[in-house]
């Protein structure tokens, strides 16, 4: 029997089982034969490089975001006109059969958007070009998630199960699980506070599923069995998503004012040029990326060069900003100068944790080098501050 039949089988006794409290230790154990199974499918044929081969792009720019949805929501039209690039758009399905990159210009950064094929329910089992599709979404940032407004509802659900069967985890926080396999010791299973859904008796069969019989175990919130088992797999990837219901122009304005409700949702409709604009802007307030201008001394900062940081990829302290420039930098920093939201008057002398904020401005003060930040406080001499940041600045509240 193949990997996918095995699944389907203990599905199957799941639906047959009955939920209470004396089957939950016997569910809790399926569920995590299952997660083994789904994680074996994930592994590449011998032979092969990876799940995404034949999909490839080269990363490029400050940030990427891969379209995903069903075929024929418009995944191609967006790309052709987010990003100037072509990329075929037809009305029957399977028009797009690779990864085709653009790239968007979007406050100063470049973003690269991926159009992908369309995935179809089973693409986790490898359904269709699914499992390519869905290993180069886990190498972007975010996810579009392009559905059709004028289609069932019920779409957005059946994508996310999908994109869950292979281990993504749309808009969730990591579980607060403190988990750790030991050489000996037996299990320690403790929590910080009151459990509801897993008890000690249930984490030791999840961990006999899986041959562990030495780690640590503490729960630091009240999570399920699923987040012991993501926990435990160690291999879930946790990726924001925005809900793009595309076509609006072929649907009423009750359905499109329901639709624009939910949450993480943005209508659109390419055909009419409809809220592009709040589409981008959802896109990169999700992207978290923050925007530092370096300002040289006794210069105006390039504001059309920023250096881009990201929580999610390598942090945003001023330690980060100045590993962004050049390795051996920080060691000859003195302090750094920084206007903008993050500092607490300007400019603010910083030191290397300080975390910067998107559109600051940071000047590097190296050991044996004089600052021109016209000193402290507020409004002293400000003749050398950065012009589009001192407007910004006077608006902005100080830190406190
Ligand atoms: N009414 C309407 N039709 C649209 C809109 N955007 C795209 N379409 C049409 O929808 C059809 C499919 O568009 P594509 O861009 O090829 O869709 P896709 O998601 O890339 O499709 P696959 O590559 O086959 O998965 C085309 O006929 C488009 O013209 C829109 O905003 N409104
Ligand atoms: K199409
Ligand atoms: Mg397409």
């Amino acid at each position: 029997m193949g990997i996918v039949e095995r699944i389907k089988e203990i599905e199957a006794e799941m639906a047959r089982t009955q939920k209470n409290k004396a089957t939950e230790y016997h569910l809790g154990q399926l569920k995590a034969k299952i997660a083994k199974l789904r994680t074996q499918l994930l592994e590449p044929p011998k032979g092969s490089s990876g799940a995404g081969e034949g999909f490839e792009v080269t990363k490029f720019g400050h940030g990427r975001v891969a379209l995903i949805g069903f075929p024929s929501v418009g995944k191609s039209t967006l790309l052709t006109m987010l990003t100037g690039t072509h990329s075929e758009a037809a009305s029957y399905e399977f028009t797009t059969l690779t990864c085709i990159p653009g790239i968007i210009h979007y406050n100063d950064t470049k973003i690269q958007l991926l159009d992908l094929p369309g995935i179809i329910e089973g693409a986790s089992e490898g359904k269709g070009r699914g499992r390519q599709v869905i290993a180069v979404s886990k190498s972007a940032d975010i996810v579009l998630m392009v559905l059709d407004a004028s289609k069932s509802e019920g779409h957005r659900q059946i994508l996310t199960k999908e994109l869950e069967a292979v281990g993504l985890r749309l808009n969730k926080k990591p579980p607060q699980i403190y988990f750790k396999k030991k050489k000996t010791g037996g299990i320690s299973f403790n929590s910080t506070l009151k459990l509801t859904h897993v008890d000690e008796k249930l984490c030791y069969q999840i961990l006999h599923e899986y041959k562990i019989h030495n780690a640590e175990v503490l729960f630091r919130e009240d999570a399920t069995v699923d987040d012991l088992i993501d926990v435990i797999e160690g291999n879930r990837k946790y990726m924001k998503c925005v809900y793009v219901y595309n076509k609006i122009d072929v649907v009423g304005i009750d359905d499109v004012d329901r639709l624009a409700r939910q949450p993480n949702s943005v209508v659109i409709s390419c055909n009419m040029k409809l809220n592009l604009d709040r589409l981008l802007a959802k896109m990169w307030e999700e992207m978290g990326l923050v925007r530092v201008y370096t300002k040289p001394q006794g210069q105006q900062p390039d504001f059309t060069d920023p250096v881009v940081l990201s929580t999610d990829r390598g942090g945003c302290t001023v330690e980060d900003f100045c590993n962004h420039i050049h390795r051996s930098l920080v060691k000859d920093v003195k302090y750094v100068l920084v206007w903008g939201t993050s500092a607490r008057h300007y400019p603010q002398h910083c030191g290397l944790s300080q975390m910067l904020e998107d559109e600051d401005v940071v000047q590097i003060v190296k050991k044996k080098e004089k600052d021109d930040g016209g000193g402290r406080g507020r409004f002293k001499s400000h003749t050398n501050a950065p012009d589009r940041i001192s407007d910004r600045v006077k608006k902005a509240p100080l830190k406190t």
